[in-house]
């Protein structure tokens, strides 16, 4: 379960996170959406204790990020798939992350496996695609099998067999009871992909909903979408 509570976040004369309150529940995968800058790599970056809140909080199963002992076992994130040592193995890298929180290479070995890199493993990531770094930040993310998942456009640079992958991953990952939290631009993806939907515009809280009800309402995802964000979007090319 993943709690915000109230959460503010400004940078500067930026206001990134706008006094925002809403649940993430086990069994579902819940997308995350919102137009450019509206604050959901914010609100990831705030849960993980990677930035501190002005005011208001996050907890991750009822505790801040924070004072969670061996977090990894507890929630796994992909944030930025090329925020990674290039000089590293994919297994080294791995190995790296399993050390700091008790875990063992046969976890590793299992998670390579898990994402479809076990034939690349000894391989230095810096000769990585795109496609296979995140790839790795998915099973960064998996490695202490942790109840509470999120993922920041995981799909980004994948072929289509790795986005159908991305898309079967998740959902079982939820149908196993974990909570996800998935965020991504890709409508027509996100509408196979999740159940619930949590929509941000301008650092607020603009729908927190299912995709059934959307999708009851309007013809698409897409339309659901462009219909409740249509006065939050910052950057707009003119026509
Ligand atoms: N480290 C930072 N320093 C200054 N401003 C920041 C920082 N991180 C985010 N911002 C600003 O906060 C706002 C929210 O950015 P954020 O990256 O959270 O949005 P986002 O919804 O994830 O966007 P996108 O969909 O484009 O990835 C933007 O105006 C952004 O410029």
């Amino acid at each position: 379960m993943i709690e915000l509570r109230q959460l503010t976040k400004h940078y500067g004369v930026t206001l990134a996170v706008d006094d925002l309150t809403f649940t993430v529940t086990p069994g579902h995968v819940t997308g995350f959406l919102g137009p450019n800058g509206s604050g959901k790599s914010t609100a990831m970056r705030l849960i993980l204790g990677l930035d501190a809140p002005d005011s208001g909080e996050a907890l991750v199963n009822g505790r801040p990020y924070t004072s969670l002992s061996l977090p990894m076992r507890q929630v796994g994130a992909l944030l930025d798939a090329n925020a990674v040592h290039g000089g590293r193995s994919a297994y080294h890298h791995l190995l790296c992350l399993a050390r700091t929180n008790d875990l063992g290479p046969r976890r590793v070995t299992e998670v390579l496996e898990q994402v479809g890199l076990a034939g690349a493993a000894r391989r230095r990531v810096r000769g990585f695609s795109l496609g296979m770094k995140q790839r790795l930040g998915i099973a960064a993310a998996l490695l202490g099998d942790p109840g509470v998942l999120m993922f920041d456009e995981p799909v980004n640079g994948l072929d289509p067999g790795g986005v159908r992958w991305i898309r079967d991953l998740m959902r079982t990952l939820a149908a196993e009871g974990r909570t996800i939290l998935l965020s991504s631009h890709l409508m027509s993806e996100m509408a196979l992909t999740a159940d619930r939907i949590v929509i941000v515009g301008r650092g607020r809280l603009i729908a927190d909903t299912t995709v059934d009800a959307l999708t009851a309402s309007h013809p698409t995802l897409e339309d659901a979408y462009m219909a409740l964000t249509a006065s939050s979007a910052q950057f707009e090319a003119s026509p």
